[in-house]
């Protein structure tokens, strides 16, 4: 990968690399985007086959989160960190506070908060070294799990989706594909179950199914026979890219709508998708729940408020469906055309000199 022709390409402001070799701590930290604000993602913590994985990932989840931030309507630009190492044997203390200390440095230009690998504990100990950390425990006055506020969201979106592809937001009865039952997956599921969906799972971790075979009644599947089960909706919950070339083949869903980041491979596979007729809500507007209730951390966190903004993800899926209608575009690039229009405006209303304008930080 030639790095800066990569970043050049998609206008990645920064890349910064992290290593404290006492703690084992080797950390990418990419920053896409702060024309709308500090850059907000989390750190997730993975075994990526290679350092050049690594790097990839960062960069594309961080424009991911440029775009979901703008698409939410957040005064934030993107950010993402990828920690190297495996988050059940590798995590140590020192490491998050080494890491706390880079994010430090970097002086507000990126604030972290979790993802796959990292939990509320991790990010108490990052607290320890900087405030630039959301989603750390409410004891703080914060947010604490941003996970079960995504499920929130990505169930009202998937609702909003299910509208468009079967005329009713009515779950009940749907059977829908789940692949991936961790923090996020688990709590849709109770969403899910509780409006009489039927649910099929499959997880790399056995207990994690089990678990929802017991809780909710759903059928286990293996994790390679996900996508082509007889269902309504296809919940891609895990890691991103099972929208490829493989999977989209064996796809009897009407409707894709799912938690994971990067669920597209590549952007030709929303086109496919589009002209199979198949409902997609697009993953950084759909899965917008855990940014926008940590982001609320900002303001004095208040549950209420937050909660109220996610439930608008039915609205948000709503729109974007409505301008690739009216635009005659797939749904993916009516979603880029949201958070881009934004970026744009919000841009141009920088042009009036303001000494020490107001920060979105000072109010901490
Ligand atoms: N936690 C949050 O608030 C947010 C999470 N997301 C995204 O949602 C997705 C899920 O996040 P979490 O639930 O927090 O992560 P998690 O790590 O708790 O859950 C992911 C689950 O997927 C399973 N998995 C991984 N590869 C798999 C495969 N090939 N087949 C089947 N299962 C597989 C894992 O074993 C794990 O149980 C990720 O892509 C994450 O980036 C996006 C926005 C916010
Ligand atoms: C987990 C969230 C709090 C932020 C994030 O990184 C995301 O939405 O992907």
């Amino acid at each position: 990968m030639e790095i800066f022709k990569y970043m050049e390409k998609y206008d990645y402001e920064q890349l910064v690399f992290c290593q404290d070799k006492e703690s084992g701590l080797k950390a990418i930290i990419a920053i896409h985007d702060t024309t709308l604000g500090p850059a907000l993602g989390g750190t997730r913590m993975w075994q990526y086959a290679s350092e050049e994985a690594a790097i990839e990932d960062a960069l594309r989840l961080a424009r991911g989160m440029t775009y979901k931030n703008a698409a939410a309507g957040l005064n934030l630009g993107g950010g993402k960190t990828v920690i190297i190492g495996d988050a059940r044997k590798d995590k140590n203390e020192a490491m998050f506070r080494a890491f706390g200390r880079f994010i430090q440095g970097l002086n507000g230009r990126y604030i972290t908060a979790e993802d796959v690998g990292t939990t509320v504990d991790d990010m108490d100990i990052i607290h320890e070294e900087t405030d630039f950390v959301t989603g750390i425990s409410p004891s703080f006055g914060s947010s604490g799990n941003p996970s079960p506020v995504t499920a929130f969201g990505v169930y009202r979106g998937m609702k909003a989706a299910a509208k468009e592809a079967f005329g009713t937001d009515s779950l009940e009865g749907k059977v829908i594909a789940i692949q991936g039952v961790g923090n996020v997956a688990y709590n849709l599921c109770k969403y899910l179950h509780a409006e009489g969906a039927q649910l099929i799972v499959t997880d790399i971790h056995k207990e994690s199914v089990q678990r929802a075979v017991e809780e909710f009644g759903a059928k286990a599947v293996s994790p390679e026979d996900i996508y082509g089960v007889e269902c309504d909706i296809y919940a891609p919950c895990a890691l991103g890219a099972t929208v490829n070339d493989e999977t989209i083949k064996q796809l009897k869903a009407k409707v894709i709508a799912g938690a994971a980041n990067n669920q597209l491979k590549e952007a030709r596979h929303g086109d496919i998708i589009h002209e199979m007729g198949i409902v997609y809500a697009p993953d950084y507007v759909i899965n917008a729940g855990g940014v926008i209730n940590v982001a609320d951390e900002l303001y004095g966190y208040n549950r209420e408020r937050a909660l109220k903004k996610v439930e608008g993800i039915y609205d948000n899926i709503a729109k974007v469906i409505e301008i690739s209608k009216r635009d005659g575009i797939p749904t993916y690039l009516a979603a880029d055309r949201l958070a881009e229009e934004r970026i744009e405006r919000m841009k141009n209303s920088r042009s009036t000199f303001l000494k020490n304008g107001h920060h979105i930080l000072s109010r901490r």
